[in-house]
């Protein structure tokens, strides 16, 4: 019986960059948390601590600033391609890299017509996400969102479910359906538009849901992962993650009043928690794309 070093990767977690670009005095921000992790032949610095083929994690963490510098930092995909083609085509050993980045979203604030130059306000807290995945000559991207909440106030119904002796669960016909989106979805290769393609998915993902008439958050789930492969060739799978943010309707008999579906308590646990993956069945599985995602 031996014992071996199995699959491992190692990188620099949650570099938080804020790039400015002062080309005109109108400014555009990136706020980014980017993580790299390099993986290869790394059996020597595992087995006997030798680090001649261990780039350092600091080193990882400064390339990312002066990538950020170099050339404008586009696209977040852009981004942590050009990160990841670097590892892997000039660090020895290093024939994989995964590239983590999630993108905060800020807005001018809404000074004069077309906003403030150079003020602005923290959008929402929904993050825009890419994980790129480089194995060697192999390239996966795959991109997301995470914290879409969303709400329906009406047209959501859950029955019709099995009964057993710990059901106390009743049964309704309308019901608030509430969600914090996460998302990520698999393109089939690089030559994307992605920001373009990035919004029409989220448009789309909406779409659905607000229009699904839901007998189940299982089958929103469903419908908004296949109405944006429907819409998007370029993508093969989208992989959901909602959480069920239920909302419970107060009895407000102990003071004589009806509450039809007007007040809630919106608990924050214990949440249901539906997640699925929506693909196409012509489609080769990427499990390399997907290998230690957060939530996948
Ligand atoms: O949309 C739902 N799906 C479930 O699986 C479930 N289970 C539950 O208690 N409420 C709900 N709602």
């Amino acid at each position: 019986m031996g014992i071996v070093m199995g699959p491992n990767q190692y990188g620099k977690a949650e570099v938080r960059i804020v790039s400015v670009n002062r080309d005109t005095p109108r400014h555009t921000i990136k706020d980014l948390t980017v993580s790299t992790s390099l993986r290869g032949d790394l059996d020597a610095v595992h087995l006997a601590g030798d680090n001649s083929k261990c780039l350092p994690t600091d080193t990882q963490k400064n390339t990312i600033y002066a990538f950020a510098k170099e050339a404008p930092i586009g696209e977040i995909e852009s981004f942590a391609l050009r990160l990841g083609r670097h590892f892997v085509s000039t660090a020895e050993g290093i024939s994989g890299a995964r590239i983590l980045i999630d993108e905060y979203s800020w807005e001018r604030i809404p000074v004069g017509g077309t906003g403030h130059d150079h003020s602005f306000v923290r959008g929402t807290d929904e993050k825009r996400t890419t994980a790129v995945t480089i194995d060697g000559d192999k390239e996966y991207v795959v991109s997301g969102l995470r914290d879409l909440v969303v709400l329906k106030s009406t047209g959501s119904e859950f029955w019709g479910y099995p009964k057993d002796k710990y059901t106390t669960l009743a049964e309704t016909r309308d019901r608030i359906l509430a969600t914090a989106v996460t998302a990520r979805w698999r393109y089939l290769h690089t030559d994307v538009d992605w920001a373009k393609s990035f919004e029409s998915i989220r448009a789309t993902m909406l779409e659905a849901f607000a229009t699904t008439h839901s007998l189940a958050l299982q089958q929103s789930l469903y419908e908004m992962g296949k109405a944006a492969l429907e819409k998007h060739p370029e993508v093969a799978e989208v992989r959901l993650s909602l959480p069920n943010k239920h909302h419970f309707v107060v009895d407000l008999s102990f003071c004589g009043l009806d509450n039809d579906n007007e007040v809630f308590y919106a608990a924050d646990r214990p949440y249901g928690l539906i997640e699925g993956v929506v693909t196409r069945d012509d489609v080769e599985e990427a499990p390399r794309a997907w290998y230690s995602l957060p939530e996948f």
